[in-house]
Parts: structure tokens; sequence; C-alpha cells
């Protein structure tokens, strides 16, 4: 690293801490420590400070933070920094250019989703731009939480996108890594449990459910797009399964509606041998309705669900109850059945070592 480049990075780490006040919606607890430990590992290097009591809750977590970042360099620190910043400021200006309703409300009370009521239409976007997107256990519960209330409000259809450049990459690694040996059948069997009553709420989910696949969805993100009614995809989207990669089995009912929608042998392809779609190849499958080019993507398909959503609400109602009715047994067995493989394959080596590798950065898809 040169003297020149230091000076810019520096110039930049201080233009990030201005940008950042500017901020106008709440990044989330979350994101707030990742900022917070930054700043300390740039500006006074590793976490120096005695551990607070476990009591202290606040500054406990805050000194987590930091000592999780252990010897990274005070120069990678405030790159990093600066880069979040950036991600914050163009997924929230992002946020601002897609939808600018005047009649829009915003539903209060989510730290990793935003939701919003315009049009007829509830939008539900998943809101951790900085980790693409993943669905972290309070995620999952949110959205939970977020659909029943969509069932039930005066919305006529709801809508799923993401937050900046990935729809989502779908479960947070975390989920698992940050348990202790000794927890794995406890955290498995509540992942189970948790993934059951999600996947649940989307077969139970009683109104036309479509997403704007803005970029690229990975795993449960995807596998979700077969209980979708319809969906949207910019050409940056790509739809990946990498279940086999991560000594995983495939969930959201995947294994019943993928082969029904684009035949076994497609279907085997991207379950067992994590074969990555295009948005054209997506939509040649069936997977996807329409694919958009990204420059008019956003125009183009929300002025179309705008039209959607002023069709008479109970006629688009009852109609998706007729088709989903059908069905409905079977794919609330179908969960049933693949959350219970998946509470055996998260405890295997296969798994295990899968996550141990992603966060040791030895393996990215
Ligand atoms: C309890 C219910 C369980 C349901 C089961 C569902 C199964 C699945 O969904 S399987 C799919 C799991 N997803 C993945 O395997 C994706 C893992 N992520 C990646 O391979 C890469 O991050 C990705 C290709 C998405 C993007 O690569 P980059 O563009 O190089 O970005 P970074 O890797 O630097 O990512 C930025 C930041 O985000 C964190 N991240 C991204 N995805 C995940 C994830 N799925 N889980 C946890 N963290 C994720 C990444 O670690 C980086 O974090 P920092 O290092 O703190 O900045």
């Amino acid at each position: 690293m040169t003297a020149a480049t230091m000076q810019v990075s520096q110039k930049d780490f201080e233009k990030a801490q201005e940008q950042l006040k500017l901020l106008k919606n709440d990044p989330g607890n979350e994101t707030k420590l990742k900022l917070y430990a930054l700043f300390k590992q740039a500006t006074e290097g590793p976490c120096n400070s005695p551990k607070p009591g476990m009591l202290d809750f606040v500054k406990k977590a805050k000194w987590d933070a930091w000592n999780s970042l252990g010897n990274l360099s005070q120069d990678g620190a405030r790159q990093e920094y600066t880069k979040l910043v950036s991600s914050l400021i163009s997924a929230e200006s992002a946020g601002q250019k897609k939808d600018t309703s005047p009649e829009e409300s915003s539903h209060g009370g989510y730290e990793t989703l935003i939701v919003t009521t315009s049009n007829n239409i509830t939008k539900i976007m998943f809101n951790r731009p900085e980790k693409k997107n993943a669905i972290n256990h309070k995620m999952y519960r949110e959205i939970i939480k977020a659909l029943q209330e969509a069932a039930k409000d005066d919305s006529t259809i709801a809508v799923f996108t993401g937050n900046g450049e990935y729809y989502t990459s779908g479960n947070d690694l975390s989920n698992f890594s940050n348990a202790q040996p000794s927890e794995m059948g406890k955290v498995a069997k509540d992942g189970a449990e948790l993934l059951k009553a999600f996947v649940g709420t989307f077969i139970d989910f009683p109104k036309p459910l479509i997403a704007v696949v803005n970029g690229p969805a990975i795993g449960i993100s995807v596998t979700l797009l077969g209980l979708f009614d319809v969906v949207y995809a910019s050409d940056k989207a790509t739809f990946h399964t990498p279940f086999s990669h991560l000594g995983q089995s495939p969930e959201g009912c995947s294994s019943y509606t993928f082969p029904k929608i684009m035949g076994t042998a497609k279907a085997n392809e991207m379950l067992l041998f994590n074969k990555k779609l295009t948005a054209a190849e997506a939509c040649a499958l069936g997977l996807v309705s329409e694919v958009f080019p990204d420059s008019t993507f956003q125009k183009e398909v929300w002025a179309r669900l705008k039209a959607y959503a002023s069709l008479p609400k109970n006629a688009l109602a009852v109609s998706k109850q007729l088709l989903r009715n059908l069905e409905k047994e079977k794919l609330h067995a179908v969960n049933s059945q693949e959350c219970e493989v998946l509470t055996e394959r998260w405890l295997s080596d296969e798994c295990l070592n899968a996550i141990v590798s992603f966060f040791q950065r030895k393996s990215k898809l």
C-alpha cells in the first residue's frame, strides 16, 4: 500500500463519517454495531479494552463486535467502513428513487425488512444490503409477521423484493456458525421448526403473491418462488440452489414444486447439482414469468403491478385460493418432510465443513 492510497483511504473514511450522518433510515442494530466496531478498529486498532460484565448488555455487544475484528489492519477497517457506508447510502437512495408515492404508508417495527403499503400493494423488502440480504432468524420471524399482517390488511397483492444489488443470498450461514458444538442439536431442531412455520406461511398466504427479483437470488429465496403466483426478474438476476455444495437438501417445497414446474431432469440439475440459472433460463423453464432489462425493470414492473392491484380484490383472492387449495395438503406434507431431512443435514460433517469453509473465506459461490 503506497502513502498516496493510504491518504485517499483516510479521506474517504472521513467523508464516509459525514455521509453516515445524512442517512435518513435507521440501518438497524446489527449494522450499527458493525459500523461501531470498524470505526474503533480503524481509529484505535485491535480491541484493547477489558471485556465488560455479562449484564452490561450494550457495552458487551459493542465490545464483542470490536473484538470479533481480531487483527484486521486499521487500513482494512477504514476500507470496510467506507464500503459499508457507501452500500447503505446507495441502498437508501435506490429505495427512494424506486417508490416516491405520496400515499405510501410505512409499517413500523421491522429491523430487517422495509414494509410499505401503497396503491393496494403491500411491498416487503429484504433490507440487509450489507449482507446481500441474507436471511437471519430475525428476518425469518419478521417475514412471517409481515405476511400475516399483509393477509389481513387492505392490500390486494403482496410483493417481495430486495434492497440493493441482491434479491437475497438465502439463509444466513451464521444462523449455524454462531452456535457452540454442544448446542447444535437444539439449534437444528429450532431451525427446522422456524423453517416449517416460515414456509407454511407462504403456502397459506391467501392473496396473490409476487416476487420482483431485482438481482441474484440464492437458496431458500429461489425455492420459495415455486410458491409465488407470479415472478418478475431483472436480466441481472440469477437463480442458484447450492444445496449439495453446502451439504444440505432442498426446502421451500422445491422437491415437489420444481419437478412439477420444469420437469424432473431440469429440476435435478438445480437441486442436486447446484446449476445456477440466468433469468432467461429460469423464464424458459417456467420458474420466472417474465424478464425485463435492468434499466427499465423497476418502472415497467411497478406500473404493471399497480394495474394488477386495481383489479377486484375478492375475485383475485378466491381465484388464488381455488388454485392453491388443490395442493395445500400436499405442500404442507412436503414441507414437513423437507424440514425433517434438513434437521439431520445440519448436524452432518458435510454441512458443518461447508459453513466453516465459507466463513474462513475458503469457499464462496
Ligand atoms: C433456518 C432456516 C434454514 C433454511 C435453509 C436455507 C438454505 C439456503 O438458503 S442455502 C444458501 C445459503 N447461501 C449461501 O451459501 C451464500 C453465501 N454467500 C456467498 O457465497 C457470497 O457472500 C455471495 C456470492 C452471496 C456474495 O459474494 P461477494 O459479492 O464477494 O460479497 P461478500 O461475500 O463479501 O458478502 C458481503 C457480506 O455479506 C455476507 N454474506 C453474504 N451472504 C451471506 C450468507 N448467506 N450468510 C451469511 N453471510 C453472508 C458476507 O459474509 C459478507 O459479510 P462481511 O464479511 O461481514 O462483510
